[in-house]
């Protein structure tokens, strides 16, 4: 139903000229049938009128049905496609911390195939309704052509359809259960594409992976789809019995009724001319039920709502137009932040974190692996919600509605950067120049080409992807750089041309910077160093403080 829902939302206008035509198609059939009916029982005359009308109403029907079809397909396919755009912008709408909940491989799930099945669900609705107008058509003119007859069949096929209703409803449950090890089953599809070195280089593992990950669930899979098709074709060949059992039972019941064996010739000629479409429509019920299932699917993912717009929504009235360039700039106070526990391991837990960032200051944090450093910058980037404390930008304190300020003023290079191949500047304008002299200095020139703002090239080794994410941030011309282990990657010579020009200039140049480091050969060059483990910040008192690792004696 919501299937119908949302094309009516989105018809402007087409939909009812659709299915006007579509009605005045079917019923142009039934009325070709009406018609051989009439010649059939010798109540209309075989002449050159009568077969001027049979030619007018083939002509109709095969004129609207045409028309309504090839409307309501493109409809169907402008639905698909703004499903495809919306779902992606509700996506990027969303926030991170819901779309991690969420996980990636259901995401892309939804992204293919969902949107595929509720497209395909869409281009069968024409049919659908078509069916749908010659079944009602066809008996209504039942009803007109032996009111008796006609109660008899209707009990008949109403009785049938009540039993079916349970293998539909079974059907739908399944189809439910499919779609989620859908997801599965796409966690399995990224395992074999991204973890394709580590499979390579082991057998062992690779058919672990096969058997446990991948056809493991495929089987269920299959099963599952297997017992729902069951219930489809049980549907199916219940269709044809009931429809064949209809038409053998109302000659006994015509005679009994006393109808005249003419009428009751009519009437089943009518009852075998509906076959196919309740044929059909039975037919289409997989692909309507998976429609309504993906449907309910692509809402359950919990995204933001759709918003064509792509302005950020703070209120730009109480917030300044530009950041202090001296003084207290980010002030975080009691922030507290908590990773959900999950598969029965506790969740991480940051803070409580009293921190303020002064603008031009360059800030280092270190810690061991998994302190909560990522975690922290994430959260300074306003793209975590805090459980608690407040976090003030130049004073004002970031709310909710105040998130997509605070995101406007951050430029970050994450640990695992992505790469898109064209740059972005300040409200979209690139400045070219800036640019190259960056692609220069970043030893990138060599390699990538930056024609407008597109890059010719993105596949590059870890190090060159950093660079070129660096460069991507800092032509952003953002207030705030933040940086996760940027240098980790850096050969030495490019390492020292970082942290003894880069980070200085940039920071002359009006940024702020915090960056995770753990090279402490450079800690001088930051303003101040802090230390992030088990989620509590403290101030680094040197590398004395530093907890060496846990050596095992060797076996
Ligand atoms: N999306 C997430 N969901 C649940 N837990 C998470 C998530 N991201 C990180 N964590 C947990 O939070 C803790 C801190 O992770 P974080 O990435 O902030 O550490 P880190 O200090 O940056 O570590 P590293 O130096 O290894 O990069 C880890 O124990 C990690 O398991």
């Amino acid at each position: 139903m919501s299937l119908l829902i949302v094309l009516l939302r989105r018809s402007r206008g087409r939909l009812p000229l659709a299915l006007l035509l579509g009605a005045a198609g079917s019923l142009a059939g039934l009325a070709v049938i009406a018609l051989v009916n009439r010649l059939i029982a010798g109540t209309a005359d075989p002449d050159a009128a009568t077969f001027g009308i049979l030619g007018l109403l083939l002509a109709a029907v095969f004129g609207c049905g045409f028309a309504s079809q090839a409307l309501l397909t493109a409809l169907g396919h402008a639905v698909v496609c703004e499903l495809r755009t919306a779902t992606v912008k509700r996506l990027l709408d969303t926030d991170v911390e819901r779309l991690e909940a969420v996980g990636a491989p259901a995401l892309y799930a939804t992204l293919t195939k969902d949107i595929a099945a509720v497209g395909q669900a869409f281009n069968r609705l024409p049919f659908v309704f078509c069916n749908g107008v010659l079944v009602l058509g066809g008996f209504a003119y039942l009803a007109w052509l032996s009111a008796p007859l006609f109660l008899v069949s209707a009990a008949a096929i109403g009785l049938a359809v009540g039993a079916a209703y349970g293998w539909v409803s079974a059907m739908r449950r399944l189809m439910i259960a499919v779609r989620a090890i859908d997801d599965r089953l796409f966690a399995g599809y990224r395992g074999a594409v991204e973890g394709r070195n580590e499979l390579a280089l082991n057998t062992a593992r690779k058919r672990v992976f096969h058997r446990h990950d991948l056809t493991a669930v495929a089987e269920l899979a299959r099963d599952t789809e297997t017992r729902a098709d069951r219930y489809w074709v049980l549907s199916l060949s219940w269709t044809a019995l009931v429809i064949l059992g209809v038409i053998v039972g109302i000659f006994a019941v015509g005679d009994a009724l006393g109808q005249p064996r003419s009428l009751t010739a009519g009437f089943v000629l009518v009852l075998m001319f509906l076959r196919m479409p309740l044929s059909d429509l039975v037919g289409t019920l997989p692909i309507l039920l998976s429609g309504g299932v993906a449907l309910a699917k692509v809402e359950a993912l919990g995204l933001e709502p759709h918003r064509a717009s792509f302005d950020n929504p703070t209120a730009r009235a109480d917030v300044p137009a530009a950041l202090p360039t001296a003084g207290p700039l980010l002030e975080l106070s009691g922030v507290v932040y908590d990773h959900p526990a999950q598969g029965g391991e506790p969740g991480f837990h940051l803070g409580p974190v009293d921190l303020t960032l002064r603008a031009g200051e360059i800030l280092f944090i270190v810690g061991g692996n998994g302190g909560g450093k990522s975690t922290l910058l994430t959260l300074l980037a306003g793209l975590r919600r805090p459980s608690a404390g407040t976090i003030r930008l130049a004073g004002i304190e970031v709310t909710e509605e105040r998130r997509g300020w605070l995101r406007e003023q951050i430029s970050a290079v994450f640990s695992t950067p992505y790469l898109f191949d064209r740059l972005v500047g300040p409200d979209g304008r690139l400045d070219e120049a800036l640019a190259q002299s960056f692609l220069h200095r970043l030893r990138l020139d060599r390699k990538v080409t930056l024609t407008g703002d597109r890059l010719s090239d993105i596949r590059l080794s870890q190090g060159q992807r950093k660079r070129l994410a660096l460069l991507a941030a800092a032509v952003e011309e953002r207030p705030i750089l933040l940086l996760d282990e940027w240098a980790a990657d850096q050969d030495p010579q490019f390492r020292a041309f970082f942290y003894d020009e880069l980070l200085p200039e940039l920071a002359r140049g009006g940024r702020t910077i915090v960056a995770v480091s753990h090279d402490d050969r450079y800690f001088h060059r930051a303003d101040r160093v802090l230390r992030c483990d088990a989620g509590v910040l403290t101030p680094w008192t040197g590398p004395a403080a530093e907890s060496p690792p846990v050596m095992e004696a060797a076996q």
